[in-house]
């Protein structure tokens, strides 16, 4: 793929958000309906709601998508299916313990078939204690994923006197949790955050109407592409709100030091450039998926860049650390540790001339090493992983234009 030259400009087009879409997709058959607009194109969302449409399945097949695993986990547990829980090679790679132990305390009958804490999952029946008058106590990590404790939340009502939830350990990727209350909120349940603990009550969701936000993080792409665009470039986008649930929202702060400003329209935000700093340290915890996006503009940029709050980055779609040191080193680049937890980007004499990079089954690694085409030729291995979350991410570029293939 390269750039056919000249400014970036106009209208670029998201998904909607797949974090949203994907809880308001379990919320609304918890509830017994309610309109949903906007819903996701992304395989992850209409994998989801696939799944929720069978309800005689067997087999239920959540491929590569973390939500689809951990929402449904509970989900069908506490509609007491019996069914085989599986997903993709990596998939079954992806921790799950926390969740199925937090689940068996509940009542659920669930067993490994492979590995034990990993899918594929046998769920096999389903017993709370319909007795109870004080709601369940449960302690979960907050360290691994936050989507437990998502998965945990949402099914919360459903039980005779709720559940209390204590967050264990530091907790990451907080947004995402708060999304959940916000959304649960919505559909009728007064569920509260305590910081150190969750209370999910017992009120039974009732069928809402809610229109899904575009995706804060497909956003974060084109936030790289400004970036890195020539002088005078902007973008317009669509479907973004000032008040987001998103935790990804963060990109707005992040990229204003690497120089792209944003300005909140009616409808969805345009960004322009503007000076940026030549250093920048950054806490992920919050916004683990716009890591990879962030460091791939740092280091085309020369910005030294500080980079914490990346746990969980080793256990998503691929090892994330990993692929973006394999893939930054062949731009002269480097990301490397340097104390517990801590990781710098460094980069001298960046070149983008006509390497190719691999995707390693991550969305996220195309996505955000693309936006370097705007600097020289550039390949792009497995371009069709971006299903995963923004099917038409090629044809946006395309339009905005990108010479793809
Ligand atoms: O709940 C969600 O919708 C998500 C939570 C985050 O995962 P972790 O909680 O595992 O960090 C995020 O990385 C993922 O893309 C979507
Ligand atoms: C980590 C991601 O998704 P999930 O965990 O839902 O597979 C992602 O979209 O970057």
């Amino acid at each position: 793929m390269r750039w056919l030259g000249g400014q970036l400009g106009g209208t670029a087009q998201l998904p909607a958000s797949k974090s949203e879409s994907n809880r308001a997709l379990i919320l609304q058959a918890l509830a017994g309906g309610g309109q949903l607009d906007n819903l996701s194109d992304a395989n992850d969302t209409q994998l989801m709601r696939r799944l929720l449409a069978e309800p005689n399945a067997e087999v239920v097949d959540a491929e590569d998508a973390g939500t689809v695993m951990r929402f449904l986990t509970a989900y069908l547990t506490v509609t007491d299916r019996r069914v085989l829980l599986t997903g993709t090679p990596r998939a079954q790679e992806r921790p799950i313990g926390i969740l199925v132990d937090a689940l068996r305390q509940l009542g659920a009958t669930i067993e490994y078939a492979a590995n034990q804490g990993y899918p594929p999952l046998r769920l096999q029946g389903w017993q709370p204690d319909l007795t109870a008058t004080e709601p369940v106590e449960l302690s979960v990590r907050g360290d691994i994923s936050s989507q437990y404790i998502s998965a945990l939340m949402m099914i919360g009502p459903t039980l005779p006197a709720g559940l209390r939830i204590r967050l264990t350990g530091k907790v990451g990727s907080r947004p995402y949790i708060r999304m959940t209350q916000s959304l649960m909120q919505h559909f009728g349940n007064n569920c509260r955050d305590l910081g150190a603990a969750i209370e999910v009550r017992p009120q039974p969701y009732h069928p809402a109407d809610y229109t899904i936000e575009s995706d804060w993080s497909a956003a974060s792409y084109w936030y790289a592409m400004v970036a890195l665009a020539p002088p005078g470039s902007e973008i317009t986008l669509p479907g973004l709100r000032q008040q987001s649930w998103q935790g990804d929202q963060a990109i707005v702060g992040i990229m204003a030091q690497l120089g792209v400003a944003t300005e909140f329209l009616t409808d969805g935000v345009r960004l322009t450039q503007c000076p940026s700093q030549p250093s920048v340290s950054q806490d992920f915890s919050d916004c683990p998926d716009l890591a990879q996006t962030v460091a791939v503009v740092a280091a085309a940029k020369g910005t030294v860049l500080e980079m914490t709050g990346l746990e969980s980055l080793r256990i998503k779609e691929t090892d994330r650390i990993a692929a973006l040191q394999n893939e930054l080193a062949k731009f002269g680049a480097s990301l490397t540790e340097e104390g517990a937890e801590r990781f710098y980007v460094r980069s001298s004499n960046f070149q983008v001339d006509g390497q190719t990079i691999e995707t390693y089954h991550d969305h996220r690694m195309a996505m955000a090493f693309a936006p370097l085409a705007l600097l020289g030729p550039l390949a792009v291995q497995a371009p069709g992983v971006v299903r995963k979350s923004y099917p038409q991410f090629w044809a946006e570029l395309e339009k905005a234009g990108f010479e793809i293939g």
